[in-house]
């Protein structure tokens, strides 16, 4: 059996602001600030979102979940964007085999909530959770999210599929 591979960048920045949730791999930290955006702005998923469309050559998150459509106003990131890239992908016979990502954040600290982000992603996408890391750095104090201005994420992704015989 013969498979091809491709892979995948994605790259999502949002703003901190007050009177806003922090959702983060579908987990909502407690946080004096949260993220802006027309969604819930989960930054890390939409990162994630963008690699996987990447990957298969299906534009980006933007493109499919438009910020001027009402339907994706505070919409669940996980539950309603990548759910339904997955199944994109999957009517195009890909699977993904592994997906690794970055948050850069100078606070708050990820690290207790980095494996629940991890489980809910490779929940999301039909992969075991060996399948999905999640790492975080701060900004050193550096640029905007070393301000705290802001909370960025890259991730990249592995997807395959079967050759056509
Ligand atoms: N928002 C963050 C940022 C970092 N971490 C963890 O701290 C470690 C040290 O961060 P550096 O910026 O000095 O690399 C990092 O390896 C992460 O484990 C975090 O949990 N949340
Ligand atoms: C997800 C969408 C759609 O609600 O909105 P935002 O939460 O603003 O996120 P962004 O990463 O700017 O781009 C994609 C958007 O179309």
């Amino acid at each position: 059996m013969a498979y091809s591979f491709r892979i995948g960048h994605g790259y999502d920045v949002h703003r901190l602001v007050e009177g806003r949730r922090l959702i983060m791999g579908g987990v909502e930290i407690p946080f004096e600030t949260g993220l802006l955006g027309h969604s819930d702005a989960d930054v890390l998923v939409h990162a994630v979102c963008d690699a996987l469309l990447g990957a298969a050559k299906l534009r980006d998150i933007g493109a499919l979940f438009p910020d001027t459509d009402p339907q994706y106003e505070n919409v669940d990131s996980i539950d309603k964007l990548l759910s339904r890239i997955v199944v994109l992908l999957k009517g195009l016979g890909y699977q993904i085999g592994n997906i690794d990502a970055t948050v850069i954040a100078q606070a708050p600290k990820m690290s207790p909530y980095i494996d629940q982000m991890c489980r809910n992603i490779a929940k999301c996408c039909r992969i075991g959770e060996d399948c999905v890391s999640v790492k975080a750095t701060t900004g050193e104090g550096l640029g905007f999210s070393g301000r705290g201005e802001g909370i960025a994420a890259h991730a990249v992704c592995l997807l395959y599929r079967e050759d056509e015989r």
